[in-house]
């Protein structure tokens, strides 16, 4: 992926199995978000491609997530002046089949598709721990629930994939466990997820594999423990100190 003369991204390929964790770690400016936004149609890749199940992705944003690719961002992107289910219904949206007449006229069909978005969305809410705050406008939720209602808002366009960036950014050590907690409950419904987190003891206490990329390339690939063995890592990760780094990075082999 190149803007004019910088390259965001060289030759970053990876694949991702169904019910996988992955993590993507790396200084900042890495490319991270830019892989992300090549992966939801967002920016066209100036090369290569991007493919679910075989099927090239198209460079549309709502077509990808039709197709079952589902996101949220670095910074939170709610609709504040919305209550949380009507923020998990407009990620519903693209999964409600109207006959356009039958929604005019509020007719049997349009009733029976409000019915299914709202039970899902009941469903979706009660799965992130959000139901006390169904009918609460999403500025009013705790800062660590709006990034779970944006995650449920996610889910609600029933992904096969879904991509978070920075999903603890800002939160306190229990909003974090919690996070972690919610992945792993989402990767068990089969869902694969893809971490961006600059928390590296959240990512290898969470994740199958880890990706590290560093100026666009992909650095090391591998399980949490080889990466995090990796001497290019400790190197390269970040730019800070060595000593500074395997620190961060060994940070995560004390958790439980
Ligand atoms: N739309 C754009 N136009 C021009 N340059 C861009 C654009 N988007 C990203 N870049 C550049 O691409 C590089 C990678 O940025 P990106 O935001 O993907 O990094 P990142 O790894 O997500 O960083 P961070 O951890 O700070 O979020 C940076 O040099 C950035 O300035």
């Amino acid at each position: 992926m190149r803007f004019g003369g910088l390259t965001a991204l060289n030759d970053v390929s990876f694949d991702l199995t169904e019910g996988e964790v992955i993590g993507l770690i790396g200084p900042n400016g890495a490319g991270k978000t830019t892989l992300f936004n090549c992966l939801t149609g967002l920016y066209s890749p100036t090369a290569g491609e991007v493919a679910l199940r075989g099927e090239r992705l198209p460079e549309d944003p709502a077509k990808v997530t039709e197709l079952g690719v589902a996101r949220t961002f670095q910074n939170i992107r709610l609709f504040p002046s919305m209550t949380a289910q009507e923020n998990v219904l407009v990620g519903r949206h693209c999964r409600m089949k109207q006959n356009p007449f039958s929604s005019l006229l509020h007719g049997p069909g349009f009733r029976r598709s409000e019915a299914e978005a709202a039970g899902r969305a009941a469903e979706l809410l009660e799965f992130v721990g959000l139901t006390k705050f169904s009918d609460e406008l999403a500025r009013n939720l705790p800062y660590g629930d709006q990034r779970r209602l944006e995650i449920a808002r996610a889910l609600a366009t029933d992904p096969s994939v879904l991509l978070l960036d920075e999903p603890t950014a800002g939160m306190n050590a229990q909003e974090t466990e919690a996070t972690r907690q919610l992945i792993l409950a989402i990767r068990e419904l089969g869902i694969s997820v893809v971490v961006i987190e600059h928390d590296t003891k959240f990512i290898f206490t969470l994740c199958d594999r880890v990706l590290v990329l560093v100026q666009g390339e992909l650095l090391v690939e591998g399980t949490p423990d080889e990466v995090r063995g990796d001497p290019r890592v400790v190197e390269a990760y970040l730019g800070a100190p060595p000593e500074e780094v395997e620190a961060q990075i060994h940070a995560g082999e004390q958790t439980p």
